[in-house]
């Protein structure tokens, strides 16, 4: 008989997630994933059930990732809630198995995970394509991802001026007076993106809240809301005009909106990036486009219970 899985709370995983830790991790699995190689990375398109009766969605997200031998599920389910909900958009549970005897080892919170893990992929986008001098970062969204996002690109870079735009304006203000540096809250996207040199759009828009026309050339966008075929965060002009980079082909052809909806073709995924296999066109616009990958959470999943070994071996032996 297998052993019962360790059970790995919230706050375990954001103390054990560290974004030094899983950004090598992040860029190696994309890497890989973009060689196509099938004894390497098995990552099946993710299963969306979704839950008319209640706005919402069940994602389920299996994965193999050969190279560090980890075999992990991730579970989530995210809703559109009325302004006024104090409910979570999105909650997720990840099982990791042993892939040898097919047990789980670990079921662990993938609600920090899934705002870590998004975060510090836009962060390997813009380390990839932002322009070299950027100096003004803009934050659309002031969700759970929109933190996430703001403490890995601050951890990450130096931006002289960071902005944000939320749909209801104290959500905002909550927001930046929440963080640890100075944001400047916008009330008019238009006027919180004009000038910006790097814009990450968090939002749950189903049309767009971003317009080309107000994106400086050579500007980055990292794209991480709008992961449904029939939604959208940005305008058509944005997607014809800009270099798009995506997570996953296969991915972006089957829930972005933005991608299907504006007929905009796929440049590169930023495993090829890394692989350099494709370019890096840093000095015209780019959009990168995310929806998510289940192998990022494996790596994640495994980052966790590694570092959650290491401190029950500490423990027990501290303990006579
Ligand atoms: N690409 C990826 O890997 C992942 C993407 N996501 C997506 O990222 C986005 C943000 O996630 P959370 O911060 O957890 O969501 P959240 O629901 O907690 O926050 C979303 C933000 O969007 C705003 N918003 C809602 N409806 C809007 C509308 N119609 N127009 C403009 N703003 C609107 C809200 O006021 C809030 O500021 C969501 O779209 C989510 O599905 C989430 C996890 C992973
Ligand atoms: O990758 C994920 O996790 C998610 N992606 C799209 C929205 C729900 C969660």
């Amino acid at each position: 008989m297998s052993e019962l899985p360790v059970l790995i709370s919230r706050d375990e995983v954001m103390r054990f997630l560290q974004n030094g830790d899983l950004i090598p991790r992040l860029e190696a699995v994309l890497g890989k994933f973009s060689e196509r190689n099938n004894a390497e990375v098995i990552q099946p398109l993710r299963t969306t059930i979704p839950l008319q009766k209640y706005n919402g969605f069940l994602g389920i997200m299996p994965a193999y990732v050969a190279h560090e031998d980890i075999l992990a599920t991730k579970m989530v389910s995210f809703y559109q809630r009325d302004k006024d909900s104090v409910l979570p958009a999105h909650q997720a549970t990840v099982l990791l198995f042993d892939p040898e005897r097919g047990n789980v080892t670990a079921v662990m919170d993938g609600t920090v995970i899934t705002e870590k893990r998004t975060a510090a992929v836009s962060a390997i986008s813009a380390k990839l394509l932002m322009p070299a001098s950027a100096e003004v970062l803009c934050i659309l969204g002031s969700g759970p991802q929109a933190v996430s996002h703001y403490e890995v690109f601050t951890e990450m870079f130096s931006f002289r001026e960071i902005r944000v735009w939320s749909r209801r304006r104290e959500r905002a203000e909550q927001f930046a007076s929440a963080l640890q540096g100075p944001v400047t809250v916008y009330s008019s996207v238009k006027d919180a993106v004009v000038g910006a040199d790097v814009i990450i759009t968090v939002t749950m828009a189903t049309e767009p809240v971003l317009l080309g026309e107000w994106v400086k050339p050579g500007a980055h966008v990292a794209a991480v809301g709008a992961c449904r075929p029939n939604w959208r965060e940005l305008d058509d002009a944005l997607m014809r005009e800009a270099v798009v980079y995506v997570d996953s082909r296969e991915g972006a052809a089957a829930e972005s909106g933005d991608i299907i909806l504006s007929g905009a073709s796929v440049f590169a995924e930023l495993g090829e990036v890394i692989n350099g296999t494709k370019p890096a066109e840093r000095e015209k616009t780019t959009v990168f486009k995310s929806l998510g990958m289940g192998i990022q959470d494996a790596v994640s999943a495994k980052l966790v219970f590694d570092q959650w070994k290491s401190q029950q071996l500490r423990t027990n032996t501290k303990d006579p």
